[in-house]
């Protein structure tokens, strides 16, 4: 009895060894048929670019998530491509439940970016553009986009938005430092997170509660986690939690509106910037469309100016020689100023050593690590096929840490910004063309600004508490 059931266990796992496997293949074929299969044939002049897309549903997403969030080594997803299909700097696959090209070339990037994106080929491509806004400026099209983006520009990026955002945002930086410094020890990380997101807040909005930017912020976070989920949308994902912290926080922002409407209140904000916006032809914003632009704000403006500033911080503290300049430069402004004036417009524009910092900060942060886009019409690039309705990632920060491109890339070195001009496609933290980022000087001033109070400060010292760059000590 005992050698038949043994017999029979064998058997079961010879037969799981070979059906097993068969039925990853099987899986695995199926999503390449599924995907590529009435595409791989054609003038045999284009083709596909090379690649796998991995298994139903979730395509390689496991290996994606094992790249940025496991192994923490993001750019070994485009690395492990190279090395299986070569340095085509194209690839296809299937991430976010969408089949997608990766371009990750400075020439590609550049005419994805440029003139695909210019003469409609490629549209803006966000997985979830429910969660940012189906009005917002970083997702429509055509006239509606270029109105939007002038008013923005005008709004956030032009020398008096940055002189006026400068002098607000900094009181508001300086409290939040003499907290930090209250505190003694704080982990930078969180702290960098909650003060712009009060800096943004009041740039829009003009929201002072402490207990609302609370809400707000645990709102948006919620939002941010589902932007970079899949998107499925049953009780339990992040999507469709998502979905419900982007409602509430949509009533708080339609209620201030209204208010403001019936009270006729006029505030010195973006909000009231977009509700007073009226285009060439007399039209204006409906609330939506309002509501959708400041979503698309706070996405642009939060964690990526945030996250440099804790960057800012592990790189002073780890290169003690920088810092020195650093300092040397707001001190000699320092020196031209009164006890309480405040860092202006014109002061920004003499700090050249912090400017050069700060572009080696954005350059090895990477905060904004792809770009997507959504093919609108069937195009072949460099004999590549681009599938309509195929999302592309636009992979732009293997390139800002490629040797190829920048000496010993991952060096935190400013100098390298003395008479250095990268060349087209080399350096696209913002992106490029027609969607550049409008926020791109209000991220570079605001990152003066917290260089010049925190980094270089004579009346607190601080110090890296820990090796990694999440806590900052200060005295
Ligand atoms: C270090 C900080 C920042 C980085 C690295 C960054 C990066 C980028 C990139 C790469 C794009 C291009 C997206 C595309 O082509 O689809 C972009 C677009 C955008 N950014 Fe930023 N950004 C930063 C700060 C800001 C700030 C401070 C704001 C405004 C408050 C902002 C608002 C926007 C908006 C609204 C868009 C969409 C533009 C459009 O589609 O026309 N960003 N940003």
């Amino acid at each position: 009895m005992e050698s038949e059931g043994s017999k029979g266990m064998a058997m079961v796992i010879a037969g799981g060894a070979v059906l097993v496997p068969l039925l990853f293949w099987f899986l695995r074929w199926v999503n390449e048929r599924r995907f590529v299969g009435g595409l791989s044939s054609g003038n045999g002049v284009a083709k596909l670019p090379p690649g796998c897309m991995g298994w139903p549903l979730i395509g390689e997403m496991i290996d994606f998530l094992w790249c940025f969030k496991f192994s923490r080594k993001p750019d070994d997803f485009i690395s492990r491509r190279k090395l299986r299909y070569g340095d085509t700097g194209i690839y296809r696959t299937h991430l976010f439940g969408y089949p997608v090209i990766v371009t990750c070339s400075p020439e590609l990037n550049k005419q994805v970016l440029g003139s695909l994106t210019e003469d409609g080929s490629f549209s803006t491509g966000w997985p979830s553009s429910q969660l940012i806004g189906n009005s917002s400026v970083a997702v429509v099209d055509g006239p509606l986009h270029k109105g939007l983006r002038r008013c923005l520009m005008q709004a956030v990026n032009s020398p008096s938005a940055l002189d006026f955002h400068l002098r607000t945002a900094q009181p508001l930086l300086i409290s939040a430092l003499e907290e930090w410094a209250f505190k003694r020890k704080v982990v930078a990380f969180e702290e960098t997170k909650a003060v712009t997101f009060r800096i943004i807040c009041d740039a829009l909005v003009s929201f002072k509660s402490t207990a609302l930017l609370d809400k707000m912020e645990s709102l948006y976070r919620g939002i941010m986690a589902g932007i970079r989920a899949m998107t499925i949308n049953i009780p339990g994902t992040a999507f469709h939690h998502a979905l419900k912290c982007r409602k509430e926080l949509s009533r708080i922002l339609l209620d201030e509106m209204r208010k403001r409407r019936e009270e006729k209140i006029q505030k010195m904000d973006f909000m009231q910037t977009l509700m007073d916006y009226v285009d060439e032809n007399g039209n204006r914003l409906n609330d939506v469309e309002v509501l959708d632009n400041i979503f698309s704000l706070i996405l642009g403006g939060y964690e990526s100016t945030s996250n440099v500033m804790t960057w800012s911080l592990y790189y002073l503290a780890k290169y003690p020689q920088i810092l020195e300049r650093v300092k040397e430069e707001t001190h000699a402004i320092k020196k031209l100023k009164t006890e309480e004036s405040l860092l202006t417009y014109e002061d920004i524009k003499k700090m050249k050593y912090t400017s050069k910092v700060v572009e080696e900060l954005i350059r090895l942060a990477n905060v904004s690590p792809f770009i997507f886009r959504r093919v609108v019409k069937d195009v072949v690039v460099d004999r590549y096929k681009f599938p309509k309705n195929w999302k592309v990632i636009v992979w732009i920060r293997a390139i800002h840490i490629d040797s190829k491109y920048y000496d010993d890339p991952l060096t935190f070195n400013p100098d390298r910004w003395n008479d250095c001009k990268p060349k087209a496609g080399t350096y696209s933290v913002f992106g490029a063309g027609m969607r550049y980022c409008p926020g791109n000087n209000l991220a570079r001033h605001q990152l003066m600004m917290f260089i010049y109070h925190v980094g270089a400060t004579e009346s607190r010292s601080w110090h890296c508490f820990s090796a990694t760059p999440t806590a900052a000590r200060r005295s």
